[in-house]
Formats: C-alpha cells, sequence, structure tokens
C-alpha cells in the first residue's frame, strides 16, 4: 500500500478562491479592513496600549492605494506560516482568541487579487523583529525580504489596479465600499487622498442608539418613518440589534432584508432568514458576536445556533407586541391595522400571539367588515363559511335573518375562527353548509305549499340536468327571488359533469369512473323566496312555457349574481328564456296597439 497525497493545482486554487468565492470584486475592501481590525485585536491582547488605526491612501497617479494598521504585524515564521499557506490561519489556532477575530479561513487575502495582480505586504511585528517585505502573486509564487528602513508597528498592503478595476482604486468607490462595511467598526477607518483626510466611521452604531435617535437614524436612511423600534436581543448569538416597524403593509412574498454585521462588520444587508418568516412587518439591524460567517462571508452558516438565535429574536418581537398592547394601545391599533395580513400568520401559528390578536384583527361578515371584539359583542353564536363563494352566496339573506356569518374564505381567517371558543369561552363557531342554508327558512302554509308545487315538480324536471334540486321558503329580504347554493362538492360534481360532454372516450371513460366512484350525487339547491311577487307570479300562471321561462331565468340569473360559471347549455337556456319574454312583451305591446 503507497500512501500519497492529493496533488493541488496552486494557480487554480487562488482562482478558484480569489475570483469565484465573492460575488462582488470590492469584498478586497472588506477582507483588508478585517485583517486590519482583527491585527489590532491581537496587538492589544499582547497588552500593548497604543492608539489604534486602520488607514486607506488612494494614489490616483498610479491606480494604487495602501491600507495600513498597526495592529500586531507579522513575523518571518508567521509570514511563512500563516500569510503564505493557503487555508491557515493565526485565528483559529488559539480556541481563546478566535472569537474576538472576524477572519478565520485563511484565504481572505486572496480576494486582492481579483482586482491586483500582486500583493505587496509590508510588515514589522509587535513581537520584535526586523520590518519584512512579502510580495505574493496569483501564481502562487512569493518572496520575503528583510528591509533596512525602519518602519513602525503594524502592516501596510499594497495593490495596484489591473486593468479594467481601476474603478476600485477612485475615492469614490474606495470610500463607498469602506462605509459599507466599516462604518460601525470600533477602530477608527480613516481614508486620504493628497492632503485630504477623512474619518468613515464616527457614527454610532444604530444598535446603541436611544428609541428617537434610532427612529431619525432609520427616516433618514430610508426616507420613511419607522412605526416604532423593536429592541433586539439574544444571549446565544451575542446579538443586540433593532427592528424597525414598517409604516406600510408588506406581501408575504416580498423578500426580506435585514442588514446583519458580524463583530460591527456588514455581513449582509439584504439577509431574509435572521429573523422568522412570520416577522414580515419589521426590518432588521443587527450585530452579532457569535454566529459563524460562510467563507465567502455572505451569509452565516445555518446550524443549530443560527435556528436558536432566530427564536430568540422571534421572541424579542413577540414580547414587544404584547407589552405594546398595553402600554400604547394606540400604536399597537395601528400596527395592526397596516399590518393584518403578517399577523394573521403569526397568530395562526402561536397560541399567544392569538389569544393577543384575535380580538383586534377585522374579518368580513354578513353585517359587513367588522373586528372580532365587535363581532363577539354583537352575537356568541357564529357561522363561518368555507370559501368566499359560499359567503357571497349567503351574506344578504343571513343578514336578512340576523344571523352572523363570517368569510372564512381567505387565507387563515377560517383556522383563525374557529380556533375563537379557546379565548372567548362563551362563542360557538359553526361552519355553514351552504347547502342546506335554505332549508332553515320559514315553511310555506299549506294553502301556499299547494300553490307553488307545480312550480316546484317542473323546475326539479328542467334543473335535473344541472344537477339542481329546487325548494320554495319565505324568507327576507322579498327582493331577491331565488337563492342558488352549491358547495364545493357540488361544483366538482358539475365540473365533472361538463367535461364528460365535452371529453374525447378514452377521458369519458375516466370521469364516468370518477362519478360513480361518488358516494352520493350531490345536488346544488334553488330555493324560490315565496316572499317575492314575482316568484308567486310565476308559480301562480297557467301558461306552462311562460313558467318554463320563468324557471329558467330565475336559475340562471341566480348563477350570475352568484359569479358561478354557466356551461353553454345554460347560456342557451337563459338566451332562449330571454327572447322568449321580448316576444311575448312586445307581441303584447302590438295588439296593444292594434
Ligand atoms: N494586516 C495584518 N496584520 C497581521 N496579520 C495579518 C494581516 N493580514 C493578514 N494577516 C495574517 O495572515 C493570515 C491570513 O489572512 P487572510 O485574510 O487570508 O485570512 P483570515 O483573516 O485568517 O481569515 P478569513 O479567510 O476568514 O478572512 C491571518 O490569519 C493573519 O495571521
Amino acid at each position: 500500500m503507497k500512501n500519497m497525497n492529493f496533488q493541488v493545482n496552486l494557480q487554480g486554487v487562488i482562482d478558484l478562491l480569489s475570483n469565484h468565492l465573492y460575488s462582488d470584486p470590492g469584498v478586497f475592501v472588506r477582507e483588508l479592513l478585517q485583517n486590519g481590525v482583527d491585527a489590532v485585536t491581537a496587538r492589544k491582547r499582547l497588552g500593548h496600549v497604543f492608539e489604534e488605526s486602520v488607514k486607506v491612501e488612494l494614489f490616483p497617479a498610479s491606480s494604487t492605494l495602501s491600507f495600513s494598521d498597526n495592529g500586531c504585524g507579522l513575523t518571518e515564521a508567521e509570514i511563512e506560516q500563516f500569510l503564505a499557506r493557503i487555508g491557515s490561519s493565526t485565528k483559529r489556532e488559539d480556541p481563546d482568541a478566535a472569537d474576538d477575530f472576524i477572519g478565520q479561513f485563511g484565504v481572505g487575502l486572496l480576494a486582492c487579487f481579483v482586482v491586483s495582480a500582486e500583493i505587496v505586504l509590508i510588515t514589522r511585528s509587535a513581537l520584535d523583529g526586523d520590518p519584512l517585505e512579502w510580495r505574493g502573486k496569483p501564481d502562487g509564487t512569493y518572496t520575503i525580504k528583510k528591509l533596512k528602513r525602519q518602519v513602525p508597528v503594524g502592516t501596510t498592503v499594497y495593490l495596484q489596479a489591473k486593468p479594467d478595476y481601476e474603478e476600485f482604486f477612485e475615492y469614490y468607490r474606495v470610500s463607498e465600499l469602506l462605509e459599507k462595511y466599516g462604518a460601525y467598526l470600533p477602530t477608527p477607518v480613516l481614508l486620504r487622498e493628497d492632503k485630504y483626510e477623512r474619518r468613515i466611521n464616527d457614527a454610532v452604531q444604530p444598535w446603541k442608539l436611544s428609541k428617537p435617535e434610532a427612529i431619525e437614524y432609520i427616516e433618514q436612511s430610508t426616507f420613511t418613518k419607522p412605526l416604532d423600534i423593536i429592541p433586539l436581543h439574544s444571549a446565544i448569538g451575542g446579538v443586540t440589534g433593532i427592528a424597525h416597524v414598517l409604516p406600510y403593509a408588506v406581501s408575504l412574498q416580498d423578500e426580506k432584508k435585514h442588514r446583519v454585521y458580524l463583530k460591527n462588520m456588514l455581513l449582509s444587508d439584504k439577509m431574509s432568514n435572521i429573523l422568522p418568516a412570520w416577522a414580515f412587518f419589521v426590518n432588521g439591524i443587527i450585530n452579532t458576536e457569535n454566529l459563524r460567517p460562510t467563507a465567502s462571508r455572505e451569509a452565516f452558516q445555518e446550524n443549530d445556533l443560527f435556528f436558536a438565535v432566530r427564536d430568540e429574536l422571534g421572541a424579542c418581537i413577540k414580547q414587544y407586541l404584547i407589552e405594546l398592547s398595553e402600554r400604547d394601545p394606540e400604536l399597537f391599533q395601528r400596527i395592526v391595522l397596516i399590518h393584518r395580513a403578517s399577523i394573521k400568520t403569526m397568530a395562526v401559528e402561536d397560541e399567544e400571539l392569538y389569544a393577543l390578536f384575535i380580538r383586534h384583527l377585522t374579518f368580513e361578515t354578513s353585517y359587513g367588515d367588522m373586528k372580532m371584539a365587535q363581532i363577539l359583542e354583537e352575537r356568541t353564536t357564529l357561522a363561518v363559511t368555507a370559501s368566499v363563494d359560499e359567503f357571497r352566496q349567503v351574506s344578504r339573506v343571513a343578514k336578512a335573518q340576523e344571523l352572523m356569518v363570517v368569510n372564512g374564505g381567505y387565507v387563515h381567517d377560517m383556522d383563525l375562527i374557529r380556533r375563537l371558543p379557546a379565548v372567548a369561552e362563551d362563542a360557538t363557531v359553526s361552519i355553514l353548509d351552504s347547502l342546506t342554508f335554505a332549508e332553515r327558512f320559514e315553511q310555506l302554509d299549506a294553502e301556499d305549499k299547494r300553490a307553488a308545487q307545480p312550480m316546484l315538480e317542473h323546475s326539479d324536471r328542467l334543473l335535473e340536468r344541472f344537477n339542481c334540486r329546487s325548494l320554495v321558503r319565505w324568507f327576507e329580504p322579498a327582493d331577491i327571488p331565488v337563492l342558488y347554493n352549491t358547495n364545493q362538492e357540488a361544483n366538482f360534481f358539475r365540473l365533472v359533469e361538463e367535461s364528460e360532454k365535452e371529453a374525447n372516450p378514452l377521458f369519458g371513460e375516466v370521469v364516468r369512473v370518477v362519478k360513480n366512484d361518488m358516494y352520493e350525487q350531490p345536488y346544488a339547491r334553488l330555493c324560490f323566496n315565496y316572499n317575492n311577487p314575482m316568484v308567486r307570479k310565476a308559480a301562480q300562471t297557467r301558461d306552462p312555457a311562460l313558467r318554463k321561462a320563468s324557471i329558467e331565468l330565475f336559475y340562471t340569473q341566480a348563477l350570475l349574481l352568484g359569479n358561478h360559471p354557466m356551461s353553454a347549455d345554460e347560456l342557451r337556456m337563459m338566451n332562449d328564456s330571454l327572447l322568449q319574454f321580448m316576444n311575448k312583451g312586445l307581441d303584447g305591446e302590438t295588439e296593444a296597439s292594434r
């Protein structure tokens, strides 16, 4: 057996890590900033007292820039071991210290090869020794030489723009990148070109601002004033942050963009999953000390810690809402009003939030849109429909019967309403079966029943082919002549019947099998309202042709009013009956004018 080592194509690996790991050439600024800050941290750990800083200087004439820090610097041995060895990092060596550093993978410096054909690094170690110059190339070769001249403790990296990358060495671009990544680093970061020098990071970190300051900060940076600021904390994640409550409604589908910092350095300004999915009415700005980044440093590793931290941050938002409902009911109401869709999603998922919110949420009822608290004041017995269509079919009639029907057809509403008895003891909730809904109306007396019987029989015969049965009752409001009720099962049956008519033989057979498999044929219901004068007239007419046309018109009109799709057969029937009435009317007119 021979033990062999993998062979590494060094140039290929460097190309992979520098050109393909990161999504944007500008990340070299982040990597150099991070190395500078880490070096300062390392020197502080040695007990040195010094005025820490990271200085960036631009030399536009030669498209060159330098990054200097007065951190720990490197000895020759350290250069050999860490700088010149890909994947090695001083920052992992000492597990105690690892938590203090931003870097950990030992590949960050390679990001410089995207914009520069060479890295020149001048360093003097805080542990003493000679100043050294290291030059590295993307083909994997490097040189080290001792410098004669004196340099201060720390490290300076020089880069020169490759063709097409000159813009990354211009003032506005470097300044923008430094601000993006480094605005909240604790070590002062200075940018200099010629004699002009300015400090990049003198602003207070947003997560350390007071509430009024945070509101002003968000207003200035997003041009919208947030409704409120929620403080975020997670002990296990070493997280402090703020979430601002958006002053406008956001859709469930909108991608969330939370701004996340790792040890005060920007990791991502569009992280979607650091807060729970239900929290889409807030935008977060958070800083974490403990979460681990991925190697590209654009996201966190999604390990158990990550999910535990997300739960803790979610709990902060919940706690805030619970307290707010007591402390500032007016603001609480405004948040509920603007973000009701989001809050309904939250309430479905969480019992505590359900109890907190349910009375403040608005539902569509037979009496119009109402808050649940109002609904319960009016009635404790509610009927909820399973679909928007069913609600439309029954709501007007239900109101005339003084029935509280709630539309359960929108996302989450059915779930929310059904769980009501858990928080409101005297509430009873039943699911309204729109098919049997009409049966509860007042029966006719014996005489009216007899009078209406021929029309009912006629109607059953005519509408059998549309799977519709008829009944007659007396109900309010009188201006509704008929009520057509169906439910999903009956609708499905209608659909099957339609396809059977249009299907080719093979599909027709499949449809027949499906249909025969159904236990009982579900019929839709056409309920005539004997309280309506037209219905009474139609029932009393002796002309069978007119009665037929009336039934057909009542039926098709009910379909139209209820937004039910009409088959070709039903449309034809509506046209025929309308024409018959027109004829009759026009004939009558000609006879009268004779
Ligand atoms: N400015 C600096 N001062 C002192 N040491 C440095 C400096 N820059 C780099 N080094 C040394 O070089 C090593 C490799 O740096 P590199 O940026 O490639 O990786 P890293 O910072 O350790 O990790 P990451 O890949 O996560 O950024 C570092 O661990 C550190 O020892």
